[in-house]
């Protein structure tokens, strides 16, 4: 049984996986579990492209990385690349989550660092184009994350747009635990249609007005007090309040976030509601073009899809707006990068 396992293993060919920020810590809680194979599956060997600062002791870092990741001796993992070149990180790869940029500290919002993390993904987005296939499949988590997407795919002409996306699987992931607390579900899975819109940021509208629990209506079994005044803003301010109380922001929750994000574009959500930073353009819902926002999406075949149909109400219109203007306004704040 487990010659043959290992024999269906060895037939499948590798795929290569940059990670950048390698050396950071949601990459060290991120690497192990994706050479475990827990984000591209049990049978999909992988060989991890690694890029730090050309900086000595994140580079000393990341030997220590590597090491870390051959005494785990991890059979799907083929190969470690391990460089502060940009090119070589992104040579062929068929997947790059792109982790390494400033993280806030406290009494921060997200956007105060786009002045120094803008620049690091209009490079990327370069590299990428230049090193990577045309079909990687990215997934931005350096903060700001939607707005970094934006400026890596407008700066990656060769790669389709759609192929960029930006986490907000955290938010969709906060939102998810809130209801399962507040509802006593018996796992969190049994929270379904909740979608997390717009920005990964304090204007994220977290809506729960479609939500069920094994079918029944979650709105109809909360108060909106507790939606507007409790649910929202505890999702909204979750990463501030872990850096409150870490001093440093969340990793293990934003590592299992990209890995979920990633697995569920390629293998697939059966059916399953999620929320995706995905380009803006020719949506369904009349969110402005040319952003980069916070969809609900079901995947399928490495493609995800847009879900139709679900309304807002008048708050929901609002906190829509909200988010619209704070995007583009980072937009705006990052015009001569794209
Ligand atoms: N989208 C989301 O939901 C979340 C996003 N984040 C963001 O993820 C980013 C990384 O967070 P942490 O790992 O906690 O930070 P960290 O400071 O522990 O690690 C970042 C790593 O990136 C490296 N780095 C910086 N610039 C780089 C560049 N140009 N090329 C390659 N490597 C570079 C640094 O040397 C460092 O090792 C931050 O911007 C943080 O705000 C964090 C949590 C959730
Ligand atoms: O809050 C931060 O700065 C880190 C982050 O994006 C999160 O935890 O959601």
């Amino acid at each position: 049984m487990f010659v043959a396992r290992r024999f269906m293993t060895s037939s499948v060919q590798p795929v290569r996986v940059a990670v950048t920020g390698a050396a950071g810590q949601i990459g060290y809680a991120l690497l192990p579990r994706i050479a475990a194979g827990e984000m591209l599956g049990p049978n999909q060997p992988v060989i991890l492209h690694l890029l730090e600062r050309d900086d000595p002791k994140a580079l000393a870092a990341l030997e220590g990385v590597v090491m870390e990741l051959q005494d785990c001796a991890f059979p799907l993992l083929r190969g470690v690349v391990a460089t502060s070149d940009i090119n070589k990180a992104f040579d062929s790869v068929d997947y790059a989550l792109l982790v390494g940029a400033k993280p806030r500290g406290p009494g921060m919002e997200r956007a105060d660092v786009l002045k120094d993390n803008a620049a690091i993904f209009k490079v990327q987005g370069r590299a990428l184009n230049e090193s990577a296939k045309k079909s990687v499949k990215v997934c931005v988590v350096g903060n700001p994350a939607n707005t970094n997407a934006m400026i890596a795919a407008a700066n990656a002409p060769n790669i389709p747009a759609t192929n960029f996306t930006s986490m907000m699987r955290l938010d969709h992931d906060r939102a998810m635990a809130q209801i399962a607390l507040k509802l006593g579900a018996s796992s969190v899975a049994d929270v379904e249609k909740l979608v997390v819109w717009g920005n990964h940021s304090a204007t994220q509208y977290p809506d729960l007005s479609n939500a069920v629990i094994k079918g029944k209506s979650v709105a109809k079994n909360v108060d909106q007090e507790w939606v507007r005044n409790t649910f929202i803003p505890t999702v909204q301010q979750r990463g501030a309040a872990i850096i409150k109380a870490r001093g440093v922001s969340s990793a293990a929750s934003a590592a299992n976030a990209a890995i979920a994000h990633v697995r569920d574009w390629v293998l697939g959500t059966n059916g399953r509601i999620v929320s995706m930073g995905i380009p803006s353009d020719g949506n369904p819902y009349g969110v402005k073009e040319g952003l980069l926002f916070g969809f609900p999406v079901t995947c399928q075949n490495g493609q995800y899809k847009i879900v139709e149909g679900l309304q807002w109400d008048e708050f929901g219109k609002g906190a829509i707006e909200r988010t619209i203007k704070e995007l583009q306004e980072e937009k705006d704040a990052v015009k001569h990068l794209l």
